[in-house]
């Protein structure tokens, strides 16, 4: 079953198309992170699939409905993380989670969510008087309040501390667990490669590569680089396959203990992507 589907999506502000060409597909259950420089057009289609944009042409369907013309029973079924809301200033934090909860059919209870999202001791605290990552958790908590069936994440972790990070990553296995669909953007790679079971990224309005995060632009397959040290020399040697030279090296009775294998990280292959469609 599909959450998210897209063909041929464009869109363009004052002349200048920005989102171009467009195809996308999301299973339902899936954790899918969509991934770019700064101006890829991330916002822009995230914005178009939650119906908070008008795409100039193109298929979207999202939870089986055309998010441009969907109703309020459809929105209750998505949850959404802006990019720093600001607003309600003066409200404590469980005020404005069991506000928003009265929107939804089917809430989580408030101080479940509070609590989910590590804000119980802030519980009581004005809005205003937030850290950033606080702000941010509470921007969390919002989107969940309301069990969505499709959550869209947008930057949810710029501002967290390491701990902070972590703790959402668990709340995020957790929702996806529970068989949430979510579409997350972030410019954290590691975060998209700890979370997603698959991404694209995008760069300069186009999809430039999808897939697994272990296979992106052919990383699995890619070469590895094999490197060790002997009587004090630094030894480094490119292949397509560690096992005939490690296999060599053992036949030579080789002190392999600093022996390290390593493959293109998911940042290397990103900036070599993005570094192509320049
Ligand atoms: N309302 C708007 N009016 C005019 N141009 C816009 C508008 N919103 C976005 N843009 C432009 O569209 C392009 C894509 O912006 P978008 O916010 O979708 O990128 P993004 O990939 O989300 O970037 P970031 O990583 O910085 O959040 C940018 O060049 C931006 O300046």
């Amino acid at each position: 079953m599909t959450a998210i589907e897209v063909r041929g999506l464009r869109k363009a502000y004052r002349g200048h198309e920005v989102v171009r060409g467009i195809d996308l597909e999301v299973a339902r259950g899936e954790v899918f992170a969509l991934l770019g420089p700064n101006g890829a057009g991330k916002t822009t289609t995230t914005e178009i699939l939650e119906g908070h944009r008008r795409r100039d042409s193109g298929e979207v369907r999202v939870l089986d409905a055309d998010p441009g013309t969907a109703g309020g029973d459809w929105r209750a079924r998505i949850g959404i993380v802006l990019q720093n809301t600001d607003d309600a200033a003066d409200l404590t934090v469980a005020e404005m989670v069991r506000h928003l909860a009265g929107f939804y059919p089917d809430p989580r209870p408030y101080a479940e969510v509070i609590d989910l999202v590590g804000l119980t001791p802030k519980s009581k605290s004005r809005i205003r008087t937030l850290s950033g990552g606080q702000r941010r958790r509470l921007d969390v908590a919002l989107g969940i309040v309301g069990r969505p069936e499709l959550l869209f994440l947008d930057e949810p972790t710029t501002g967290f501390d390491p701990e902070a990070r972590r703790h959402f990553w668990d709340l995020i296995r957790t929702l996806a667990a529970e068989g949430t669909t979510i579409l997350l953007t972030t410019h954290y790679l590691e975060e998209a490669e700890a979370l997603a079971d698959r991404l694209a990224v995008l760069a300069a309005g186009e999809i430039v590569a999808e897939g697994t995060p272990a296979g992106l632009g052919g990383r699995a397959t890619a070469g590895a680089t094999v490197s060790w040290r002997e009587d004090g020399v630094l030894h480094s040697e490119q292949v397509p396959d560690p096992t005939p030279l490690i296999r060599k090296l053992v036949a030579a009775d080789t002190d392999l203990s600093s022996l390290t294998v390593t493959r293109p990280t998911l940042e290397d292959t990103y900036l070599t992507l993005i570094g192509a469609h320049r």
